[in-house]
């Protein structure tokens, strides 16, 4: 059987000081209930920066000023295979609202821990701690 495609995803951790935006995902969607870093899939013809402006505008309803990349993971699913593209935001306009009424919360990084994560995640807390300390 072929290897279905990988589904490249940007993905924002966003900071104010030590504190990272979380949001979660709606219970029907894929990883369902589980927090999320928001962002999603890179549409043809979009560079992840672009995907990412777009992605922040449409979710939360914030211009992102600047971004870098933080870490990029690679998964798979027992149904699809993601490749997550984890940038940085630290700089951005307005202030973020659920604009698909999905709960939002600014989590002290080192509390990240105690929240549930999509399976891909792991690697992403470790990578926030380790580029606040620089
Ligand atoms: N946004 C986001 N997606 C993640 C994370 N971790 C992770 O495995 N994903 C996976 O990435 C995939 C695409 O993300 P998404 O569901 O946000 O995509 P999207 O905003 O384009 O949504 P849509 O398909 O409802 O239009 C999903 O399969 C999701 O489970 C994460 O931290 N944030
Ligand atoms: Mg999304």
């Amino acid at each position: 059987m072929p290897t279905p495609e990988t589904i490249l995803v940007a993905v924002a951790v966003i900071a104010k000081g030590t504190k990272i935006l979380i949001a979660k995902r709606a219970a029907e969607q894929h990883q369902g209930d589980k927090w999320e870093y928001p962002g999603g899939k890179v549409e043809a013809g979009e560079s992840v920066e672009q995907a990412l402006v777009r992605e922040l505008d449409e979710e939360l309803g914030i211009k992102v000023q600047s971004q870098q990349a933080l870490l990029e993971i690679s998964h798979q699913y027992p149904e699809k295979t993601v490749k997550l593209m984890v940038q940085w935001v630290d700089e951005f306009d307005g202030n973020p609202v659920g604009r698909e009424n999905q709960p939002l919360r600014w989590v002290e990084a080192q509390d990240l821990p105690s929240f549930t994560f999509p399976d891909a995640n792991g690697p992403i807390t470790e990578a926030i701690v380790a580029r606040l300390r620089c």
